[in-house]
């Protein structure tokens, strides 16, 4: 018999979570029946859509809600092999039982020298939002300039680079020098630290003095509000997160987005990446291609050991992740 732990949401989230809104427990499983399989998760991801999404699609008492990469450790389902790995979405989690439907195997392509991790993060759901957000939403063409936020972060990351290769002048913000340097890095035009700046327009104007065809928002409020003003006309607003919005007690109040929408003819559309899940072999082996031959390149913040979770939870909402979060069970 299984053993599995388990972390659930203790408390529903009031403002920033705390390590003492979560509670680890332990789950007997039971045997397998005809068609399961047993897995424990090797890698798990910790995501800023938990935050918003644990307050209307959880209870109190429910295992957290998210992804990771698990390796099967027995099988009574032909169709899954004793040692693959797989996409699973049971959420914080060591050990659990599928019958497979909800289980997205790895590309075929996957080299054993890549980490598996990257299913989570650059050749997983945030590069596949980098990917569908750049190109069907903000509709990027070569020679545009492409702003993007949080742009140190797993899907930031990814943005910049795609943007990249599509032939675009690229200008990246994210909270620290240290963030700021992997940017340039990766080989963004401009790039700058939007808490040290001394105001954000001016550090946005010179960046990009004719402003913005494309801007990739992964974090609303403030920089939003800001950002909008410095489109070019016809510009396009992917808005893709708001993470400066989710450890809200109380909504945010304007500034109000007429005006540049407006005079500037702008388009913003808000998007789920999972609108795209019709294409996402499409996506992942375009993003796995681009990984291996180095034109896309990545970094993971590793948290070891699965009871640390809360922690890397809490760490990457508060900005302490350079690339992908990532807890190493
Ligand atoms: N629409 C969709 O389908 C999807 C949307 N998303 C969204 O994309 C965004 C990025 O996600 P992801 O790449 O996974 O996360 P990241 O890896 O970018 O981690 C989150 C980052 O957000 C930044 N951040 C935190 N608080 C603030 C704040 N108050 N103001 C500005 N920046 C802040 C921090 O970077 P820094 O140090 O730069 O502040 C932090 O490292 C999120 O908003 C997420 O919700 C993600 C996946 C799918
Ligand atoms: C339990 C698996 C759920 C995976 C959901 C992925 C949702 C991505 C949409 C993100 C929105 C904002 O961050």
């Amino acid at each position: 018999m299984v053993i599995a732990k388990a972390w659930v949401l203790k408390k529903h989230f009031d403002g920033f979570p705390k390590t003492s809104d979560f509670d680890l427990k332990t789950i007997e499983l039971p045997n397998l029946k005809d068609g399961e399989l047993l897995l424990e998760s090797v890698f798990l991801s910790v995501d800023p859509y938990m935050r918003p999404y644990s307050q209307w699609q959880m209870k109190e008492g429910d295992i957290m809600i998210g992804t990771q990469v698990a390796r099967i450790v027995e099988s009574k389902n032909p169709a899954f092999t004793v040692g693959a790995f797989v996409v699973g979405n049971k959420g914080w989690t060591t050990h659990f039982i599928s019958d497979g439907k909800d289980l997205q195997h790895l590309p075929s392509s996957w080299p054993e020298s890549l980490p598996k991790s990257l299913a989570l993060g650059t050749v997983g759901m945030p590069g596949l939002t980098a990917y569908f957000g750049l190109l069907e939403v903000c509709k990027m063409k070569p020679g545009e300039t492409v702003l993007v936020n949080a742009a140190a972060g797993a899907v930031g990351s990814v943005v910049g680079q795609l943007a990249k290769i599509g032939g675009c002048k690229v200008v990246g913000c994210a909270g620290s020098d240290d963030k700021v340097t992997y940017l340039k890095k990766l080989g963004f035009d401009e790039a700058f630290n939007y808490k040290t700046v001394k105001s954000l327009d001016e550090a946005l104007r010179k960046a990009s003095p004719d402003g913005y065809d494309c801007f990739f928002d992964n974090v609303g409020g403030e920089f939003a509000s800001v950002a909008i003003n410095q489109m070019k006309k016809y510009g396009r607003i992917a808005i893709c997160g708001a993470i400066s919005q989710y450890n809200d007690s109380v909504p945010q109040k304007g500034p109000y987005v007429q005006f540049p929408m407006i005079f500037k003819e702008l388009q913003m559309e808000g998007f789920l990446v999972s609108r795209w899940n019709d294409r996402r072999k499409e996506g992942l082996q375009a993003l796995l291609k681009w990984v291996v031959e180095g034109k896309v390149k990545y970094h993971e913040q590793v948290t070891e050991g699965f009871e640390n979770m809360p922690m890397a939870f809490i760490g990457m909402l508060k900005g302490e992740n350079l690339g992908k979060a990532i807890v190493k069970v």
